[in-house]
């Protein structure tokens, strides 16, 4: 990722977001954008246990039910979205197109697009303060759908400064948010032509090592020759890092667990379009997680995301 003195047409965004580009996607990230500056700020009251589960069967804290509902009302609130899906909801919610009756929905003509999101991503993170993130997909298709209907995706990072990278056909995009002081955001663009860098340097990789399948742990043994270690258990933050640095990240098939952990619709399919934009590489193994058929919304899939030749190097030994 460049430096925020890289591109000289970077700056302060006008009102209503980026220039050109689609306006629906447009509106999305300017409601994903302002909202996060209240999701930050409504975390530090949050990190308990909701009592609840979600269609994943995990836990939920406090934090993840506010994130999703306040970004559910900011997106189901848009002109153009005919759907929306979250990692918290087991079905889809009918945005003002047409939902059919299986909660998947189909989207309603003029009001295409359909919007999937992680709304607190790492939130296991919230307990020892560490970073989290938002994933958002915005997908030209009803729902479930392969990565190959995405026609933008994003994230926030909520770190020591709250950032928001955004990718469409246009490219990839980096952006500060902070609060304006009078209830809005100001955004300021990092770079709009954000680039894995060439010379990789860091590796991140999810689950327990002798969870592992053989295969992906003689790969791993090679990687941590080459690389450092930076895993920080939230894919938004990990794969920020492999962004900025170059290298790879892997929440990988485990013994017990075929499919990983990560949600193909929510985090998946978005981080590989956003690293492919980018000029990376992302695979399950096997194929292009863009091309990866989805059964059901909440569909797990294993994730290598990174520099094209480690994900090559990876392919080739699962293979
Ligand atoms: O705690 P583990 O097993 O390392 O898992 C970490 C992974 O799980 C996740 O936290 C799952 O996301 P959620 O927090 O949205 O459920 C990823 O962000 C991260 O890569
Ligand atoms: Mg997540
Ligand atoms: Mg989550």
């Amino acid at each position: 990722m460049a430096g925020p003195d890289s591109d000289p047409d970077a700056g302060p965004l006008p009102d209503g977001g980026a220039p050109g580009g689609d306006p629906v996607v447009a509106a999305v990230f300017d409601a994903v954008a302002a909202t996060a500056p209240e999701i930050r700020a409504a975390l530090p009251g949050r990190r308990v246990e909701s009592g609840t589960e979600n269609a994943s069967g995990e836990s939920v804290l406090a934090g993840d039910l506010y994130a999703d509902e306040l970004l559910g009302d900011a997106i189901t609130a848009l002109d153009g979205v005919g759907l929306f899906v979250s990692e918290e909801r087991e079905t889809a919610v009918d945005a003002g197109g047409a939902v059919g009756g299986d909660g998947t929905g189909e989207t309603a003509d003029g009001s295409p697009y359909a919007v999937a999101i992680d709304p607190l991503d790492g939130s296991s993170n919230l307990r020892s303060n560490n970073a989290m993130g938002t994933v958002v997909g915005v997908y030209d298709a009803p729902l479930p759908a392969t990565g190959r209907d995405l026609v933008a995706a994003g994230y926030v990072l909520y770190g020591p400064i709250t950032t928001m990278v955004v990718a469409d056909e246009a490219g990839v995009r980096e952006e500060v948010i902070e609060p304006d002081g009078d209830g809005g955001v100001e955004r300021s663009v990092v770079t709009d032509d954000l680039r894995l860098p060439d010379d990789p340097l860091v590796y991140g990789f999810g689950g327990r090592v002798p969870d592992w399948p053989d295969a992906f742990t003689a790969y791993a043994r090679e990687v941590e020759d080459e690389l450092k270690l930076r895993y920080g258990g939230a894919m938004v933050g990990d794969v920020n890092q492999v962004l900025t640095y170059g290298g790879v990240f892997a929440y990988p098939a485990l013994v017990d667990a075929p499919e990983g952990k990560l949600r193909l619709s929510f985090e998946a399919n978005p981080i590989a379009y956003i690293v492919e934009r980018a000029g990376g590489a992302a695979t399950d193994g096997e194929r292009d997680i863009l091309d990866v058929e989805p059964d059901g919304l909440h569909d797990r899939v294993p994730l290598y995301v990174g520099n094209e030749d480690l994900v090559e190097r990876l392919k080739a030994a699962l293979d």
